[in-house]
């Protein structure tokens, strides 16, 4: 994996929602779950949605994957319609999916295989992929042998393997114990610097999105519905100490007004523009 694969995805990976509602349930249950979201993402762009349980985020990551189909609205991927899941949208869960019996690098190649490439091949681009996530020298070890942090790893380099255009992670971290969660965030951001993949990553912990996003894109519930779009003015690459600065703890306070507003309330006041950041590096949209 080297710059021109950067360079080559970079152009891809355009995420297009306009007034997408999406139903689940079903007879007299069935409720619109996600409603009339329009969202525009660039080609390598990071997002994060956020919000509460059950505002919506994994069914509308559902819809990007291609397993649920919306009632009404429009989903593209570089202009073409979403008809079901590929490898182009590549899906990385909280517990991984890794077959247990399959060795770490014939996981990983797993996706070659059934393409129908060589032994020697598939697994000189495992390899490869193994090594950028830290797992040299665990190619022969079993799933069940490795830390749910490393099976995360794994689990990704399987993805990427797929090359796909947009990367979709749903709470992939949500397992994982504090300080193992922090090395994956920084894990994630060094992969993605290397890949320049679009990834749409739901959490709904405020602090990992502060770390990892470009876009904030922020969700109420009942139904799920974008109430804010906010850009980070936060360099790359991050480190740890981002955390402790003044606008990532303006930024955290006001998205933590906004999780626990009462959406039948009166509007928050909007945010007031950051010490250090310059006022039109913030874009809102609500
Ligand atoms: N297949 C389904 N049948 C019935 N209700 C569903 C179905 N899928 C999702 N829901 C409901 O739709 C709403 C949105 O669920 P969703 O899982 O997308 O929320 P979420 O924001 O991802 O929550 P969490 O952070 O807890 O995972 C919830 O009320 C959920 O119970």
């Amino acid at each position: 994996m080297n710059a021109p694969l950067h360079a080559l995805q970079a152009q891809t990976g355009r995420v297009a929602l306009s007034s997408v509602s999406i139903r689940v349930g079903s007879g007299a249950d069935a409720f619109t779950a996600v409603q009339e979201v329009d969202l525009d993402i660039a080609p390598g762009e990071f997002v994060c949605l956020l919000g509460p349980s059950g505002c919506g985020k994994s069914t509308l990551l559902g819809a990007l994957a291609g397993h649920l189909q919306p009632a009404q609205g429009r989903i593209l991927l570089d202009g073409a319609a979403i008809n079901g899941p590929s490898p182009e949208r590549g899906l990385v869960f909280q517990h991984h999916t890794l077959l247990p019996w399959r060795s770490v690098i014939d996981n990983v190649a797993f996706g070659l295989k059934m393409r129908g490439q060589p032994r020697a091949a598939r697994h000189a681009a495992a390899r490869a992929l193994l090594e950028l996530v830290g797992l040299g020298g665990f190619e022969t070890r079993y799933p069940a042998q490795l830390s749910g942090g490393m099976q995360q790893r794994v689990e990704i380099a399987r993805v990427l393997l797929g090359q796909p255009r947009v990367l979709l992670m749903d709470e992939p971290f949500g397992a994982l114990d504090a300080l193992t969660r922090l090395k994956m965030q920084q894990l994630l951001l060094d992969v993605w610097d290397r890949f320049g993949t679009t990834v749409v990553f739901v959490t709904h912990d405020i602090d990992e999105a502060l770390f990892l996003a470009d876009r904030i894109v922020v969700m109420s519930p009942r139904p799920g519905r974008i109430i804010e779009d906010i850009r980070l003015p936060f360099a790359r690459p991050r480190d740890a100490s981002l955390s402790t600065s003044a606008d990532f703890n303006t930024l955290k306070r006001h998205l933590l007004a906004l999780l626990h507003h009462d959406a039948d309330a009166a509007p928050l006041p909007r945010l007031s523009p950051l010490g250090a950041v310059r006022p039109h590096e913030l874009q809102f949209a609500i």
